[in-house]
């Protein structure tokens, strides 16, 4: 089975968290954190970093890794690197996806996400990444 790498960012902004929905062929309507696969060549962090700015137009920085789930699809298998980012420059904006949302922790359960995703949410919910936020 096809293996592809993908990094996600988690952007905190008082108490809540960027979520956005996807649109286009696949996957139309989930919710997830932003993010794609990473490049020949690149780290975790600059994949990030350059997915970030692609689909919202914003830089960040990925400070710490939260989890690594395994997202297995029909046809590839998606090892999805989740990072805490911090917002440098910039304000969020709709470019690949067609809703965004600032959610806090305990309303994360009230949007479709990934059933694969419950781990990323789940470690947002009991404040695990309260450290790399002071
Ligand atoms: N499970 C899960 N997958 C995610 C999240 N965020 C995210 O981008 N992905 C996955 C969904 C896609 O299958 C995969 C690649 O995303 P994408 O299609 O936007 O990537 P890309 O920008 O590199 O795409 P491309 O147009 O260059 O092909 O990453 C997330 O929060 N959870």
């Amino acid at each position: 089975m096809k293996e592809l790498i993908v990094v996600c960012g988690i952007i905190k902004i008082q108490d809540t968290y960027l979520i956005a929905r996807r649109s286009g062929a696949i996957d139309a309507g989930y919710w997830e954190f932003p993010g794609g696969k990473v490049e020949a060549g690149e780290t975790l962090e600059q994949a990030i970093a350059r997915e970030l700015y692609e689909e919202l137009h914003v830089q960040v920085k990925a400070e710490k890794k939260l989890c690594q789930i395994v997202d297995q699809r029909p046809d590839v298998v998606l090892q999805v690197h989740a990072f805490l980012c911090t917002l440098l420059n910039g304000t969020p904006r709709m470019h690949v996806h067609d809703a965004l949302r600032y959610v806090k922790a305990e309303e994360l359960s009230n949007y479709r996400f990934q059933p694969a995703d419950q781990p990323i949410l789940d470690a947002l919910q009991n404040k695990k990444e309260e450290t790399a936020f002071p």
